[in-house]
């Protein structure tokens, strides 16, 4: 039995950090996908072992399924059909099992990535043989939700083979999962980030989960309509970082300043909240699309202003707000910051002038 899925990745338009301590965030999810292979052996072809290929880095794990049986049996863990947190006992388990498998130094961002892969795969299908292989068109560890993408994709993959889910329709020749069980897979993805991001606020995996433009709110979904297209640049400043530290980061500033860092959470919400009226708002003209184009802009200013009094910027998207400026184009990051990558609105009057756009792509 096998099966393959794929699960998108995603930009934040407003509200990333804020999102994590209650306020409001619009996510849409992007046509660049982790896609996951999953294959239980027949009982003829069984290796005896769950294999764990990540094809872009060429690296392949292995777990003989009887070590991983021994491991278990030293905390009690049963097959779950609802998804429950990883305990502290289990995480140290999970850790140890990794941990055995020496990732080379320079690949050690790897090491959250293969413990959420490990506890959603023995927490759905125990110690049962399998071959799993991952691929994505996503850069990881640049706020376009890799980790996201991975659990989501892993999650849909395994629930596929554990029973037998019921499906809605299909589109460009995917089954899509039906609602129910679009639902659980974006309970056992958020399962997964935990273990990557520490405090997820659970945007990134449901806007991968279910697509298009959303906002999100105290793990509320709000689907938002867009009468006319956004178009949005996405510059990838390649500067490395780790989600898990940037939410730590922010969650330590605002214990040392509650009161100051509860109105800048307070302001992303009204931000995020007039964003999502906006991109709601029918453009009758091309003057209202102008004007609704220059609050947006406004917007992701004034959002990263407040990005920035978080601590999530860095030199390298400053470097890029810079730029964009001079070309009169707002930017503003996107998800964790730190490094990573960056937003810009494409005025629907730039996308007419191509020798300023291929001028400003080409910086
Ligand atoms: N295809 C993949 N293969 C293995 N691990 C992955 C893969 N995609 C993501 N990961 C795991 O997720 C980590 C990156 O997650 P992180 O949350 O830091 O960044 P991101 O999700 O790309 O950005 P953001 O959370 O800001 O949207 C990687 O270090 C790795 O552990
Ligand atoms: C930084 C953050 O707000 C978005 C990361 O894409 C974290 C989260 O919401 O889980
Ligand atoms: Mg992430």
């Amino acid at each position: 039995m096998e099966v393959r899925a794929r699960a998108p990745g995603k930009i934040i338009l407003a509200g990333e950090h804020a999102v994590v301590h209650g306020s409001s965030a619009i996510a849409s999810a992007i046509d660049l996908y982790t896609h996951v292979f999953f294959r239980l052996p027949l009982p003829s072809e069984n290796h005896g072992s769950v294999e764990f290929e990540l094809k872009d880095t060429g690296l392949i794990f292995s777990w003989p399924c009887q070590r991983l049986e021994e491991a278990f049996s030293a905390i009690a863990t049963t097959l779950s059909s609802t998804p429950i947190s990883c305990s502290v006992d289990h995480m140290q388990l999970i850790t140890s099992l990794v941990a055995e498998k020496n990732i080379p130094e320079a690949k050690s961002w790897l090491f959250s990535g293969l413990c959420a892969f490990l506890y959603l795969y023995t927490s759905i299908h125990g110690f049962k043989p399998a071959t799993v292989a991952v691929t994505s068109e996503l850069p990881l560890g640049s706020g376009l939700g890799s980790s996201a993408s991975f659990c989501v994709s892993l999650s849909a993959a395994f629930l596929a083979l554990s029973n037998t889910p019921s499906v809605d329709n299909k589109q460009s020749g995917w089954l899509s999962l039906s609602k129910d069980n679009l639902e659980l897979v974006n309970k056992w993805a958020f399962e997964g980030e935990k273990i990557i991001h520490g405090k997820p606020s659970g945007i990134d995996n449901t806007v991968s989960t279910f697509g298009s433009v959303i906002m999100f709110k105290s793990g509320e979904l709000t689907r938002i309509q867009s009468p006319t297209p956004l178009k949005m640049l996405i510059t990838n400043t390649k500067v490395g970082r780790n989600t898990k530290a940037l939410v730590a980061g922010v969650s330590e500033r605002a214990s040392r300043h509650p009161g100051a860092m509860h109105a800048v959470f307070a302001a992303v919400d009204f931000i995020s909240k007039e964003f999502a009226a906006i991109i709601e708002s029918p453009a009758i003209d091309d003057i209202s699309i102008t004007a609704r184009e220059e609050k947006m802009e406004e917007l992701m200013e004034m959002n990263h202003g407040l990005l920035q009094c978080m601590g999530v910027s860095h030199a390298s998207i400053e470097s890029v707000l810079g730029t964009t400026l001079k070309y009169k184009l707002a930017s503003k990051l996107t998800g964790a910051g730190g490094g990573g990558c960056v937003l810009t609105l494409l005025p629907t009057c730039i996308l007419a002038c191509s020798s300023i756009c291929s001028c400003f792509l080409s910086s």
